[in-house]
């Protein structure tokens, strides 16, 4: 008999803090969502003393998950100079064979960019409706976090790169919950872009494989799709955490944020899936230039 979504988190969250929670971590990052929550209360079970560990908190939601658990919080900007958090636990929307991953499902992106880029090691917890082989393949859009006032002409320009669904939809401002009139925002009060693209997207195995990207049909690899629309003016951070993973995410000027190490998976069987991604990734041959369209100033 399948499990329960929630008994699958739980499972999988278990299991990631066993393997991973340090003997003896200085600052730990904590991230958001609903699977997040079951992270949390494995970290209490393991019944240690964290009365000097700093919890580092990803948004509102995270933070509170944090102080309601009696553990300590530490705001981001209060992270002592060139110290790295321990480990940084957060949940995903859809992960991929070489561990890239859309975020950003719960409208909570930029502070999660910014814990896994400073941690040691990030660590994903999931259930199995996020394991997937290619990025858009169930989930629909890449969250794109963007402020208010550039958010038409963001849109205008994903629309350039192809962003449409197969069905021929375009982005789309995300829309508020039924009290909130017009766009949700986000814990800097910037907007979320929903970002669909007509094929899932490419790994970088694809590439060293032969496969050819074609952005201008919105035919994307990951880290190249994530690198594009970091460019446009008015982009916080988009949805996609790729790029360098563990210890050489450090130095790496990252837009990608970073895969994590591991990520574990609830199954409906009530087992738990753990992928671990390539160090190494496949190096990136060849992409197609994105023709920009003709501007005419014929009148
Ligand atoms: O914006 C939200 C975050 O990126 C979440 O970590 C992600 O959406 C997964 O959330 P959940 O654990 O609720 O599926």
């Amino acid at each position: 008999m399948a499990v329960e979504i929630e008994t699958a988190k739980r499972a999988a969250a278990q299991l990631a803090v066993k393997n991973h929670f340090p003997d003896d971590p200085r600052f730990v990052g904590i991230g958001s969502g609903t699977t997040i929550v079951y992270v949390v209360e494995a970290i209490k079970e393991l019944g240690h003393d964290l009365s000097r560990v700093g919890f580092v908190p990803t948004g509102y939601q995270s933070k509170q998950l944090v102080i309601n658990a009696g553990l300590v919080p530490i705001e981001f900007d209060a992270l002592p100079d060139g110290v790295m958090v321990d480990i940084a636990f957060d949940g995903a929307d859809e992960v991929d064979d070489e561990l890239n991953c859309i975020k950003g499902g719960g409208a909570c992106l930029y502070q999660e960019k910014m814990v896994a880029m400073r941690s040691k090691e990030f660590i994903c917890v999931a259930d199995y409706r996020k394991l997937q082989s290619r990025l858009l393949t169930k989930w629909p859009t890449v969250p794109i976090e963007v402020e208010p006032k550039a958010a038409r002409q963001v849109m205008a320009r994903l629309k350039v790169l192809g962003s449409k669904s197969a069905a021929g939809k375009g982005p789309f401002l995300r829309e508020g919950a039924i009290l909130k009139a017009g766009p949700i925002k986000t814990d800097q009060d910037f907007f979320i872009v929903d970002a669909p693209f007509p094929e899932p997207l490419l790994t970088s195995a694809d590439l060293a494989g032969g496969t050819v990207a074609n952005p201008v049909k919105g035919v994307w690899e990951v880290e190249e799709l994530a690198r594009t629309i970091k460019d446009i003016n008015g982009v916080l951070a988009v949805g996609l955490f790729c790029g360098p993973t563990g210890p050489e995410a450090r130095d790496a000027a990252v837009i990608g944020g970073q895969r994590p190490v591991a990520c574990y998976f609830g199954m409906e069987d009530g087992s738990v899936h753990v992928r671990r991604a390539p160090r190494k990734r496949h190096s990136i041959v060849q992409t197609y230039p994105l023709i920009e369209p003709k501007i005419s100033n014929a009148h």
